[in-house]
């Protein structure tokens, strides 16, 4: 049987690491785009986007890329996506479709949005699937099978090119869903900002023992911390933006967990085991329900970037061009 025509004709990737190369590969496997053109801020990166074969076409600059582009997906940190809308606004050809895959969705439409022409389609976007190692190497065809794909376009977007970009996710894997922009970062400060913070804080707390010792920490640490190391790997750059672009909604969360852990300290001070067992059942429940909706299992035969430790030492997969 042949495969159905391509969803856009040419593709254009700025920023090219675990999120960009992941959907080069998908994009690629599916034959969801006709052509796929890339870009990266140095050298290095574009040099070894041009190896792996993940691109038609390498440029230099983000200006070049979108020329001609029917889609553009901005795949860098959030930080600097306001910066890189501005570099390429007056290179966009009319009709085309901007978006992104910011962790964040407010600051990307506040920091997007003004650049983006008349007569071009601004449709923001958050896979909700990644893993803790970055840049080209990092990206694996299967990343988006069976997760979110959260869509944000600002009211009054042409619905056609929401469906055609909800289709272009639908292609590579993923399932789709429309949200507000502030209510997508509220709920992804809980599932994902806030666990994050939690484990970039908790291996700080071991590393700075006075009592245990570095290496007894690697040694002794058993499921739960290293799960938690697996976490606190991630890229410092993406999660810096993160948290300085969504602080609103990550404070909110935190005020109420520093409630809750309140709570719970106190039962543990008080010897209140009930409290602590009530806890623990209605948590346990909690994620019995993510296992059973199959969010626990990842893309059968996907790359090792899920595996809790890697199985050698790859200083590559985290390098991002930083
Ligand atoms: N890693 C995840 O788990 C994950 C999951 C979903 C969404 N995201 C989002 O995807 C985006 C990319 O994350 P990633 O994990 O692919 O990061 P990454 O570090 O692997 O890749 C980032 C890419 O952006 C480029 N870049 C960095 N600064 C740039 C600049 N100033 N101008 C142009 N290019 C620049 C780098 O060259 C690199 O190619 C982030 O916005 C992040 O919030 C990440
Ligand atoms: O699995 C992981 O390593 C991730 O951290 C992925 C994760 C998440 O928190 O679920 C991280 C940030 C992204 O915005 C989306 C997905």
């Amino acid at each position: 049987m042949s495969k159905p025509a391509p969803l856009y004709n040419r593709l254009a990737l700025i920023g090219v690491g675990l999120i960009g190369s992941s959907i080069a590969r998908a994009a690629k496997a599916q034959g969801a785009v006709g052509s796929i053109v890339a870009t990266a801020r140095s050298e290095a990166t574009r040099k070894r986007v041009a190896e792996l074969g993940l691109a038609d076409q390498v440029v230099e600059t983000a200006a070049a890329a979108v020329e001609g582009a029917d889609l553009v997906i901005v795949c860098t940190p959030v930080g600097v996506c306001g910066a890189v809308a501005k570099e390429i606004a007056p290179h966009l050809a009319p009709g085309a479709t901007v978006s992104d895959v910011g962790s964040v969705k407010g600051s990307i439409v506040r920091d997007m949005g003004p650049h983006i022409p008349q007569g071009v389609h601004f449709v923001p976007a958050h896979p909700v699937a990644g893993t803790e190692y970055s840049g080209p190497d990092a990206g694996f065809a299967e990343l988006f099978v069976n997760r979110w794909c959260i869509l944000t376009p600002p009211p009054g977007q042409n619905q056609a090119a929401v469906d055609k970009l909800a289709a272009f996710w639908k292609l590579i894997g993923a399932n789709v869903e429309t949200m507000a922009p502030d209510h997508h970062d509220l709920v992804l400060a809980v599932t994902s900002h806030l666990p994050h913070l939690i484990a970039y804080t908790i291996v700080g707390t071991a590393d700075e023992l006075e009592t245990v010792t570095r290496s007894e920490v690697l040694k002794f640490s058993a499921g739960g911390f290293r799960d938690f190391t697996r976490i606190a790997a991630s890229d410092p750059t993406m999660w810096r933006d993160i948290f300085v672009t969504n602080k609103d909604a990550v404070l909110e969360m935190l005020g109420r967990f520093n409630e809750d852990i309140a709570l719970l300290t106190k039962a543990i001070r008080n010897g209140d085991g009930d409290t602590l067992f009530e806890h623990f059942t209605r948590t346990r429940a909690i994620r019995k329900g993510i296992v059973q909706i199959g969010q626990d299992s990842p893309a059968p035969d996907f790359g090792r970037g899920h595996q809790t430790l890697p199985p050698e030492p790859l200083p590559k997969p985290y390098a991002s061009d930083e």
